[in-house]
């Protein structure tokens, strides 16, 4: 049965007339008949209900905010057109995500460039592209940050991103925010830092950026962040004489893998982040600074699932039993990276008791190639769907060739229409760029 409480479904999931598991109006297991498998689905009502819900919680909780979607979570044309409509900036953090931001008509202006060893090319080419903003990580950054700017007669805004020492819970890869982190400026050095921007005549100092991880599933550590941060904004005024204008606050709000994660909601998260900063402006008098957070995965992880069919059961006697499915580590990295967890549903077995725990295992030349351990499903066999829940962030942009796998196809669905919004992988394509 399918619970439509279950955080991990996309918004749009239901039985269909075949009796499949549907979404976006769109019957699975006909899409896997017309696209083939392993498939990435995105569900495009759950993505702009998810942009509406920042926007919304914002406009009600500290209307002086801009909701920039954190691209690295998906860089697809389709998707960054979508997150365009609904209103929302974007963070890019490579050349090649500013690159495709642009080629699918992102305004340049409504741009944050991210990185800690951005290249004198990616920030030329973020200069003459005219970004936003740059978030500047470290001393020889903001040097040829200001070679550059200044070789192109052009002023660089910049905030500057600070290691606040806040450490949220969530997996260690996933932390940013600590003092052993490779991102940003330490909080104490900051001031000292700010004395090297004020020397440069290129650079446009507009605020500071702190991002303490992702996957977290309690406001309170964004509140924590959030005093830090106002505390840093105060000294900054008064040892700098500046004055910061912009409070940028990173992503990293979580989302449901799993029936019993429950992420707070978007609506508790912005007034937590607007309370707190309005009140800790006021008890230091200074004034409200625009605000800016980058949500990445709680906009597209939701939205996404990925299709699998299942090829081999495999029955280790009294031991385990696995179901190969025809994709895995390459299109989903993340439970090797991080031992994150999912969950599934065989499409076509939606009403069946699920009496057999099972372990999904992929197609590659790896032990660890494992999706899923020990879940409970109906009885599967060769031939049968699967439906892998809450895979639209850190999915396809985490894939990879592996084995020489052609990367799956990605299809948007909505009100029973689907499109693609990336082909397929073909043999040619994993030798497109290799010399006899
Ligand atoms: C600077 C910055 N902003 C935003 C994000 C997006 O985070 P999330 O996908 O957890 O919302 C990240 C990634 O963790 C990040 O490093
Ligand atoms: N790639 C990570 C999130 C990292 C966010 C980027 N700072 C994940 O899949 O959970």
């Amino acid at each position: 049965m399918l619970h439509s409480k279950n955080e991990y479904l996309p918004l749009t999931s239901c039985i269909s007339v075949r009796n499949n598991l549907e979404i976006g109006g769109c019957d699975l297991a006909a899409l896997a008949e017309q696209y083939g498998t392993p498939l990435y689905i995105m569900d495009e009502e759950t993505l702009r209900a998810n942009c509406r819900a920042y926007q919304q919680a914002f406009a009600e909780n500290y209307p002086n905010a801009v909701i920039a979607y954190a691209s690295k979570a998906l860089a697809v044309a389709g998707i960054y057109r979508i997150i365009d409509a609904e209103g929302l900036s974007v963070d890019v953090v490579s050349g090649g995500e500013l690159h495709i931001a642009l080629k699918s008509g992102i305004d340049a202006s409504k741009i944050i460039f991210h990185g800690n060893n951005k290249s004198p090319q990616e920030l030329e080419d973020a200069l003459r592209a005219g970004v936003g903003l740059i978030v500047v990580d470290n001393t020889a950054e903001l040097q040829n940050l200001e070679n550059c700017a200044g070789r192109l007669q052009k002023k660089a805004a910049i905030l500057l991103r600070v290691r606040p020492g806040i450490e949220a819970h969530t997996h260690d890869f996933v932390k940013t925010g600590g003092f052993d982190s490779k991102f940003g400026v330490h909080i104490e050095r900051v001031c000292d830092f700010i004395e090297a921007i004020k020397r440069c005549r290129s650079i446009d100092f507009r605020g500071v950026h702190a991002h303490i991880g992702s996957q977290i599933l309690d406001v309170n550590p964004f509140s924590f962040v959030v005093e830090k941060m106002t505390e840093l904004i105060e000294k900054i005024q008064k040892h700098n004489q500046l004055e910061v204008q912009i409070l940028n606050l990173g992503g990293g709000l979580g989302i449901s893998y799993l029936e019993k994660e429950i992420p707070p909601p978007v609506a508790d998260y912005a007034k937590i982040i607007g309370q707190e900063l309005k009140y800790h402006c006021a008890k230091r008098r200074l004034p409200l600074p625009q605000l800016i957070v980058e949500p990445g995965r709680s906009i597209v992880g939701r939205a996404g699932v990925t299709l699998y069919t299942i090829g081999t059961v495999k029955d280790n006697k009294n031991i385990r039993k696995y179901l190969f499915v025809d994709g895995g580590m390459s299109d989903n990295p993340r439970p090797m990276l991080y031992d994150a967890k999912y969950t599934a549903d065989l499409v076509s077995k939606m009403s069946e008791r699920k009496t057999e725990r099972m372990t999904i295992a992929g197609k590659f030349c790896e032990s660890s190639d494992v999706l899923i351990k020990d879940i409970y499903l109906p009885p599967a066999a060769a031939g049968d769907l699967l439906a892998v829940y809450a895979t639209g962030a850190y999915n396809y942009a985490m894939s990879s060739n592996y084995n020489q796998n052609p990367r799956p196809a990605m299809v948007l669905v909505n009100a029973g229409q689907s499109r693609v919004l990336v082909r397929r992988e073909t043999y040619d394509d994993l030798l497109a760029r290799q010399e006899f």
